[in-house]
């Protein structure tokens, strides 16, 4: 085949092919210890494969390429047998009695029966949510708003259902064919709620010559306005995989459930602390700072329900006097179990450990996600409410309701500060309504001896607050901003607040972006990948914005690829003083929503342990503070599994098994366990095959983290194909990107420059904590290739190139 040169398309962002020119077979001789020796990448050196539109700009709803479909026949064209629930079992390629095989035919009068009959049912699942707010009232505070939508959005779950059982429509029908009904006026269909799916806004004009970006993530691309901003669906790449092609959990090949998502990680996932020698800590907690910017998937009533209180012994007799709902679920075993609220996804049928038998649980608890409201029928997608876009909105407020005006003083374009008693910087304590984080309802938990530390107020509501060291890097993020506007006030006196505020912005997001494109994701992708997406940031000139790319977190890689950081988490942290000498170490496990050094305002101490220690391999392994202990809270303790609870929250998303990932990414279908082989150790494939009954039930965390990384890369070719995929749309779907030439809110060259060579993560670090030296790359260890130079060397902003008259050329 001719390629196209790289030359002729580099960093234009231009729409690719992902499925072409991968021959799987280099695989097979790769070096089976751990790294392969040849990248699937390899077509030619130099060129990359042929262009088509089989994938990007793709509407996973309303169109499919005929590539994309021979991945998902496979799954789509097995017969949803849901017992009582499906009048009809289809097989195969049937497409239902009355459909045509690529059209959906459906009558008026059809149509306002199912949704006078949607009406019923949608009482009745209100009733089951207002069942369970009496009976534990937490979620009542939960935003009315996404709430709400979640309603509009079970309505349509609800029609599209008894049309499939009424016109006996398959799952790939429901997939591909219900979204493009066109639905009549219903009481469910408000333009408010529609707006989450609507690729343009309906509600909201865009100027073109605003050379800001929005909070809410909106305007970024002026012809579909909506697209990447903040409450929006997220972006598939394949369609969902549901049992019952709706929203139901998917079920094994064999259409029974899959195994318990907890005995998968027991048994294949062990507490192994392995640590990487060449990566710092630093780079662990820099992962939460993008996946904190870009996903925010909320659980419904904000994570306020307990799904395990009518089965754990400890909660079982005094939930069960008060409350006895009929909704059940049905475990791995094909047991029964009591839920009190229909989206409810517990997680049972483990083996026990001393964690579990300690606080007496035969049950984890897992919420489902919120639906995102789409306006259409169809199959179930969720719900993003951070700004899908690389843009700091964790940290400015994008991700939560009318909340960016809490976090500013509106002087001098300054975000709120307050000091710690040893005079250090850092966030404003929460208190009143302003700081109530309607979305995720988990308590802060200040150590028990010390009531009075609390949590923070941030962009990102309680998540901020999840762990010292996100809320830490968030604070130097806060203060940088800081420094910027003070540097830009100097050089342009007359500028107002809300100028200084905005330049501010552009800039640290600007110089936050340049860290995570060259110094961060190249430590996981490798140079290869880097160069095979575009991602390296260029020593001059500009790149091209592209809009016909959508910028759009991805449900494929929020799920599954980019949780790699989960694997990457550490159990103990060194907290080390200003002498150097005076260090403490903590727990993760005792640190959850636990700010009391972050309070104490040893944020200095608290990054210098992440550079001195390593982070924890890119592995199939992790440790027990995520697996056992995640968010601990000794007023409330249980368990919390963060590895079962990825593993549930892609079959909670739909997402489809590891195998079409695989092959999607590497157009590589596999037929047998053997030929797994190819992409893992046998010894994986094997210990595999003892817990799955089939390979294509693999779920997409374990398979794609038990894959051979790729030669020069932390990860093997599922999940660098997912991350690279999404970073590549992160940069040239955002019009706004730093690098981006030709737009309104372009830096001018000089600007761009400045940005290039002083925007380094040793630069963020020095000129926002007490460090005196800091190595040269902070995310990797220090070595004679890595030295250590002094702070002081660092060099300052050169504010002068803002100077009005330079600004936006
Ligand atoms: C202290 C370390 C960390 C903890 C305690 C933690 C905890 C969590 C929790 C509780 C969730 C929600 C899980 C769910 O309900 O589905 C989550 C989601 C996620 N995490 Fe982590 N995480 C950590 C580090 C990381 C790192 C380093 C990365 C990336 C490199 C990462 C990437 C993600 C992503 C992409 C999501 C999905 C977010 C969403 O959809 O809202 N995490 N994490």
């Amino acid at each position: 085949a001719l390629y196209p040169a790289a030359s002729n398309i580099i960093e234009s962002g231009d729409t690719f092919s992902y499925l072409s020119g991968v021959n799987p077979y280099e695989l097979h001789n790769a070096d089976p210890s751990s790294t392969y020796h040849e990248s699937f990448f390899a077509v030619a050196p130099g060129v990359l494969p042929e262009f088509d539109n089989g994938y990007d700009g793709f509407d996973y709803r309303n169109e499919y390429s005929p590539k994309l479909s021979t991945i998902f026949k496979k799954y789509l064209k097995r017969p949803s047998i849901i017992p009582h629930e499906d009048n009809c079992h289809l097989h195969d390629d049937q497409y239902g009695h009355y459909g045509h095989q690529y059209d959906v035919d459906i009558g008026e009068h059809e149509m306002s029966y199912a949704f006078q009959k949607a009406g019923l049912k949608i009482e009745e699942y209100e009733r089951a949510n207002q069942e369970y707010l009496a009976s534990d009232p937490r979620g009542l505070n939960f935003s009315a708003y996404v709430y709400v939508a979640s309603l509009h959005s079970k309505y349509n779950e609800f029609v599209t259902k008894v049309l499939k059982n009424k016109k006996c429509l398959s799952r790939k029908m429901i997939a591909t064919q219900l979204p493009k009904v066109k639905i009549p006026p219903n009481p469910w269909k408000k333009q408010k709620y529609c707006e989450m799916q609507s690729p343009v806004s309906l509600t909201t004009y865009c100027h073109p010559d605003e050379p800001y970006r929005r909070i809410d993530g909106k305007c970024n691309n002026l012809m579909n306005t909506n697209l990447g901003s903040s409450f929006h669906c997220y972006r598939r790449l394949l369609p969902p995989d549901y049992a019952d092609g709706i929203h139901r959990i998917r079920l094994g090949v064999d259409n029974r459930p899959l195994p318990s998502p907890r005995l998968i990680t027991q048994l294949l996932m062990p507490d192994l602390d392995l640590n990487d020698p060449s990566l710092s800590a630093l780079h662990l907690s820099w992962g939460q700072v993008v996946a904190h910017d870009t996903y925010r998937t909320i659980q419904n009533l904000g994570l306020a329900i307990d799904c395990c209180r009518l089965v754990n012994p400890a909660t079982k007799a005094q939930a069960a006097s008060s409350y006895k709902p009929s909704h059940v679920f049905l475990d791995p075993a094909g047991n029964k179990v009591p839920i009190p609220h229909p989206e409810c996804l517990p997680i049972t049928n483990f083996i026990p450990n001393k964690a579990t038998e300690m606080f007496n649980q035969i049950c984890l608890n897992t919420v489902r996600s919120i639906a995102c409201n789409t306006c259409s029928l169809g199959p179930r997608n969720q719900m993003n409410a951070a700004t899908q876009l690389l843009d700091l909105s964790h940290v400015y407020g994008g991700n939560l309701i009318n909340n960016s005006e809490s976090l500013r003083t509106y002087i001098g374009g300054q975000l709120l500060t307050d000091f710690a008693k040893n005079g250090e910087i850092r966030m404003v304590p929460m208190s009143g309504k302003h700081d109530t984080d309607t979305l995720d309802l988990t308590p802060c938990n200040p150590p028990l001896n010390k009531p009075n530390i609390g949590c923070f107020r941030t962009g990102d509501g309680m998540r901020g607050n999840q762990n010292p060291f996100i809320a830490s890097l968030q604070t130097l993020i806060i203060k940088r901003h800081n420094h910027h506007a003070a540097g830009l006030h100097l050089v342009n006196s007359h500028w107002y607040d809300e100028q200084l505020f905005q330049e501010a912005r552009r800039l640290t997001i600007a110089e936050i972006v340049k860290i995570h494109f060259d110094e961060y994701i190249p430590l996981v992708l490798g140079k290869r990948l880097m160069k095979y997406f575009h991602l390296n940031v260029r020593s001059h000139g500009y790149t091209k914005y592209n809009p016909h790319i959508d910028p759009s977190s991805i449900q494929e890689s929020g799920t599954s690829a980019m949780r790699f950081g989960h694997s990457q988490t550490r159990s103990l942290y060194k907290v080390i003083y200003d002498n150097h000498v005076h260090k403490t170490t903590i727990m993760l496990k005792d640190r959850f929503f636990n700010m009391v050094e972050v309070w104490k305002g040893q944020i200095t101490p608290i990054v210098r342990g992440l550079l001195a220690e390593s982070a924890k391999n890119i592995d199939p392994y992790g440790v027990i503070d995520i697996k056992d202990f995640l968010f601990f809270n000794p007023r409330r303790p249980s368990i919390v599994d963060l590895f079962s609870i990825n593993v549930n929250r892609g079959r909670d998303h739909g997402i489809p098994a590891y195998v079409y990932l695989l092959q999607y990414c590497t157009g590589y279908e596999v037929h047998s366990w053997k030929d797994l082989e190819k992409f893992m150790p046998a010894k994986k494939v094997k210990s595999l095959r003892k817990v799955y009954r089939h390979y294509r039930d693999i779920d997409p965390f374990v398979g794609g983290l038990m894959e051979y990384h790729l030669k020069g890369s932390r990860v093997g070719p599922t999940f660098g194909c997912l991350i690279g995929i999404q970073f590549y749309h992160w940069k040239y779907g955002d019009r706004f990107y730093f690098e981006h030439g030709g737009e309104v809110g372009s830096f001018t060259p000089a600007q761009l420059q400045e940005i290039r060579k002083k925007a380094t993560l040793a630069n963020l670090i020095c000129k926002t904590t007490h460090m005196d030296t800091i190595q040269v790359s902070p995310f990797e260890e220090i070595s004679t290739h890595n030295p250590k130079i002094p702070c002081a060397s660092q060099p300052d902003f050169n504010y002068e190139l803002w100077r009005d008259g330079y600004l936006h050329k």
